[in-house]
């Protein structure tokens, strides 16, 4: 405890129901968390009857094993942390009966949209209609759900940008019918193939929850303390989830508005701002000491708060020194940005004693970073990658896991699809017509039996055998990976031999041990699906299909500024903030999405401890001047880049000179004389 502020104590060892931890970034809300669940432990609550809650596996391992290092072993084992996803699809596995779905399969984004484009071709009139792809129609029906926002608000909202116009409306009256049409179909797609997709698993079980006195009554024994990190970004269908456990269990919730970054997945901040009146009986506690950063970076993302039409009623003040002011690094090209950020990196480490994991680069998406992994992969510098596409969602994993899910799940019809088109010879238009003779046949034949008859031919024998053979395996998950790995194996290998022994190969031997933690196929699927950063051996490998460039333990991390919530680093380089990109260019036309970003900014501002590094593009700066000079001092224009009017006395900026490895040659080259050097006596 001694650890611990006065406020950060009163919040641990809070004696009420339920209580709000209303604080900025880097004033301890993590380390508030961690220390509620030791305290509760240490105090006598049975480990087991404590939920975690958080937005990342990531940060939810992180919390559960600080815990588990703070006090006595024997007595937290039980504890766990999980995301809303994957605790809801716990609960489902643990009472399969109280929640009715234990046999359906959960499904992630990419088959939803496969689900998705079954629906389309089967329906092309509407689909025609309406002019809007796959995905967008999957936004709008998750949008719609997490949001509870009726289909028309959803439209407006997600389609029309908000507008309210007479054209608008009219547009939306013609569409929305289609739509309708187009998801009632998926839904009933979902229920046919029995699947679940993310949010209904969501909705499973908090429907049940508010309706059923008994689900209520048997999850209160089993929950007596919610603890929710992150609550900013929780939306309403999250709400919902939360809301029964009010009379049920205490909660704990701590939350940052300023770090609201969701809201595209339709969080709501009002479930912090609104905390009290919705949770009756409950107390707030601020925490406003930063001890993360050193002030002088404060004072930048203090400013940028201060620059927004919000008023958060934020001003970090730092409980450590001055510092060092944060460098504003102008580059002329992406190159150059990569260059520079690699000799910053191994100066740091041959000569400022700090390890490659005291830096951590943020960017807005993966793609902008893929020169600068170029040139770390050239200079070995070891780093791994959050955010981007994750491990189980990459096609060779994909490939493998469809072959699991029709043995779990034969009603599957993605994965069949998958499965079947993965073999040479085997297109969409055969596959289809399997798989509608594979669907009947389960009402009324052994699917085992059945299957080389359907398929015929050679790849009916072969693929019957192996189906079979992995159906043998289905009590050892480890074992059925194995079997389905090894008889796909020179298949995968061919199918990515551009990039199979650089990258994709060594992601197996990873499933396997990842599958030998379930106890069944159905588990190891629907967890498997939403865990991408499952811990192995301590070592957090699952983030993304590229491990790490080397077998290291230090390295770099390389994170998108959405997975870099609750990251902490000595050095942290924020990337690329020119015009167009903070804010968006797509955004300029939306107040509310223009806040959003600034918060983005915000929330990779904060994540430096001593260095901060910002760069940017000189060309768009240039670009960006010009169209000011040419449209006059426009106040609009200036203020849709955040640091047009950053004091330059909060920064040391600096211009990057071109990166020049060869050195200065002279104009015209010198012949060269073949016969010199062989004496032929
Ligand atoms: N009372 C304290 N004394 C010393 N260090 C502290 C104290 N409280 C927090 N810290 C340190 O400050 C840093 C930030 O804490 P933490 O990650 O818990 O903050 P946070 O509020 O969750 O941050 P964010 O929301 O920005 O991710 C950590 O390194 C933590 O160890």
């Amino acid at each position: 405890m001694q650890n611990f502020n006065i406020n950060q104590k009163k919040a641990v060892e809070f004696s009420g129901k339920h209580l709000l931890v209303l604080a900025g970034a880097g004033t301890g809300k993590t380390k508030t968390i961690i220390g509620r669940a030791s305290y509760l432990i240490d105090r006598g609550t049975d480990a087991g009857k404590i939920q975690i809650l958080t937005f990342t596996k990531r940060a939810a391992n992180e919390i559960v094993e600080r815990v588990k290092s703070s006090i006595s072993s024997s007595t937290t084992a039980n504890l766990r942390g999980a995301t809303f996803h994957s605790w809801c699809s716990q609960l489902i596995t643990k009472f399969p009966n109280l929640f009715g779905a234990s046999s359906f399969t959960v499904i992630d984004p990419d088959d939803q949209i496969g689900a998705m484009k079954i629906i389309c071709g089967n329906y092309v009139k509407e689909y025609k209609a309406v002019r809007l792809k796959p995905q967008q129609l999957i936004d709008i029906y998750s949008f719609a759900r997490n949001t509870k926002k009726s289909l028309t608000e959803t439209l407006r909202s997600k389609v029309f940008k908000g507008k309210t116009d007479n054209d608008t409306n009219e547009e939306i009256l013609q569409i929305k019918p289609y739509i309708e049409i187009l998801l009632k179909a998926y839904q009933n797609k979902k229920m046919q193939s029995r699947y679940l997709d993310y949010d209904d698993l969501l909705l499973v079980v908090a429907n049940r929850l508010q309706k059923d006195v008994q689900a209520r009554d048997i999850l209160a024994a089993h929950y007596e303390h919610i603890l929710i990190d992150e609550m900013q970004d929780t939306n309403p269908l999250q709400w919902d989830l939360i809301k029964p456990f009010i009379s049920m269990s205490c909660l704990f919730c701590v939350g940052d508005d300023a770090q609201s970054i969701y809201s595209f997945r339709g969080a709501d901040f009002k479930n912090v701002h609104l905390f009290s009146e919705r949770v009756p009986g409950s107390e707030v506690q601020v925490l406003d000491k930063n001890y993360r950063s050193t002030q002088y970076i404060l004072d930048v993302s203090n400013w940028l708060l201060q620059t927004s039409p919000i008023d958060y009623n934020k001003q970090l003040i730092s409980a450590r020194e001055l510092g060092e002011k944060p460098e504003l690094i102008n580059v002329e090209s992406q190159w150059e940005e990569a260059n520079y950020i690699s000799e910053r990196i191994l100066g740091n480490f041959t000569e400022g004693n700090k390890t490659f994991s005291d830096h951590l680069i943020l960017s807005r998406s993966q793609y902008y970073t893929k020169p600068l992994q170029a040139v770390f992969i050239q200079k070995k510098i070891p780093y791994v990658t959050y955010g981007g596409r994750k491990f189980m969602e990459s096609a060779h994993i994909k490939d493998v896991v469809s072959l699991l899910r029709v043995v779990n799940n034969p009603y599957d019809e993605i994965a069949w699809i998958r499965f079947l088109t993965f073999w040479e010879g085997i297109g969409e238009i055969r596959a289809s017509k399997f798989v509608k003779d594979i669907i009947s046949c389960l009402h009324h034949d052994n699917l085992a039996d059945q299957l080389p008859h359907i398929i015929g031919g050679q790849d009916g024998s072969r693929l019957g055998d192996l189906f079979s053979a992995v159906l043998d395996k289905q009590g050892d998950v480890r074992a059925a990976v194995k079997m389905a790995y090894e008889e796909m194996s020179l298949n995968l290998a061919y199918k990515y031999r551009k990039d199979w022994n650089e990258k994709r190969k060594a992601d197996f031997p990873v499933l396997e041990i990842l599958a030998g933690n379930y106890a069944s196929l159905g588990e190891f699927i629907s967890e498997g699906v939403l865990e991408n950063s499952k811990q192995l051996n301590g070592t957090p490998v699952l983030e993304s299909s590229k491990l790490t460039t080397e077998d290291h333990k230090d390295h770099v991390i390389i994170s998108t500024v959405h997975s870099a919530k609750g990251l902490e680093a000595d050095t942290c380089f924020v990337l690329n903030v020119s015009p167009k990109v903070y804010p968006s260019a797509w955004n300029l036309d939306d107040n509310d999405e223009i806040e959003e970003d600034r918060r983005v900014l915000y929330v990779a501002l904060t994540r430096a401890k001593n260095e901060l590094i910002i760069t940017r593009d000189t060309s768009s700066i240039n670009a960006f001047h010009n169209t000011i000079n040419d449209t006059g001092e426009d106040k609009e224009i200036t203020s849709s880049y955040f640091l047009e009017e950053l004091p330059m006395s909060l920064v040391h900026q600096k211009n990057v000179q071109k990166h020049n490895s060869r050195g200065a040659d002279i104009e015209r080259p010198n012949d060269i004389d073949l016969s010199m050097g062989m004496d032929f006596n």
